[in-house]
């Protein structure tokens, strides 16, 4: 974990990981147990709807960079938050925080964050990388690994990778060798909703991994829901979405009002996690949002 550097800068740590990887339960887990309690949480969400933000109340300061991956074009916002957060640290109200943590997008690749910062001269005097996170999907790892040049790079770029979703992979030893294969200086382990459990034990085989061809860029889509369809009606369509065109619906992730409260409603491909209910009282993501345009990393 993050630790306080005796060079002066702050500590940055950067947790990546694919579309739905679990970079969010993660966190929430290690918020819960009381780690990274004095570390500033940026959250990066390339859609326009924020949703993580709801899900991290347990951070005690929290900054929100929605509608643009902070690799690429969300660059620009990512690097005034961390110039504003240092600028703070070297005034009157230094000593506030022990660290930095930036939830990436699932669109991001840690590896050009890293090198923002290192490229930047007022950052680079400021923070230290204190480690690139990246969580990989146990149960979609190997077919992202197969097809996705980000979710390569985003494993290349780790210095520790932590499998989620243990127990929903095809064969996990041999997803495991496949990351070590891929990045053999990265720690490796795994963990069911941010609690570690153990890796299978003994060699396996790596997946053979073809050559990357480019793949079909990923686009967020805002879905406007009006009262008037009602909530049976969502999720009728939704799981009949899922169910036909599961493989290009890469993600879905939405705050719904129903009559039992309001609703998180989540999947990642076909996999459709229940409904979680979320507290009334906490902010509705984000205020009606500027005119969409497509965009990919
Ligand atoms: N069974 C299981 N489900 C998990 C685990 N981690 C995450 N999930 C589920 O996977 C889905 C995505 O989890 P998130 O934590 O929102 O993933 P994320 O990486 O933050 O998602 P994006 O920000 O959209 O990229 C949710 O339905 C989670 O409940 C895990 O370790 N085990």
């Amino acid at each position: 974990m993050a630790e306080a550097r005796r060079d002066g800068r702050l500590p940055l740590t950067l947790v990546g990981g694919f579309l739905g990887a679990g970079k969010s339960t993660w966190l929430r887990h290690q918020l819960h147990a009381g780690r990274f309690a004095r570390h500033h949480l940026l959250v990066n969400e390339a859609a326009e709807t924020p949703v993580d933000n709801l899900l991290l109340g347990g951070a005690a300061r929290l900054t929100l960079l929605a509608g643009g991956c902070a690799c690429c074009e969300g660059q620009a916002q990512l690097r005034a938050a961390l110039r504003a957060i240092c600028e703070t640290e070297s005034g009157p109200e230094a000593g506030g925080i022990e660290g930095i943590l930036l939830e990436t997008s699932g669109l991001a690749d840690p590896g050009a964050i890293a090198a923002m910062v290192a490229a930047d001269p007022v950052l680079v005097r400021r923070l230290a990388l204190a480690e690139t996170l990246v969580l990989v999907d146990a149960a979609h790892g190997t077919a992202q690994l197969a097809a996705e040049p980000l979710a390569r790079a985003q494993i290349e770029a780790a210095g520790r990778l932590v499998l989620t979703k243990p127990a929903a992979a095809p064969d996990l030893a041999r997803l495991a060798a496949t990351l070590r294969a891929l990045a053999p200086e990265a720690e490796l382990s795994a963990a069911e909703r941010g609690v570690p459990v153990p890796l299978p034990a003994g060699a396996a085989e790596p997946y053979p991994l073809p050559p990357l061809a480019a793949a079909a860029p990923i686009r967020p889509h805002r879905l406007r829901i009006g009262a008037e369809g009602g909530w049976v009606a969502l999720s009728t369509w939704l799981s009949a979405l899922l169910q036909a065109r599961g493989e290009d619906v890469v993600r879905v992730k939405g705050v719904v009002r129903t009559p039992a409260g309001r609703l998180l409603l989540q999947s990642v491909r076909r996999m459709v996690q229940p409904p979680e209910t979320l507290p009334e009282g906490a902010d509705l993501p984000g205020p009606a949002p500027p005119p969409r345009r497509e965009r990919s990393c």
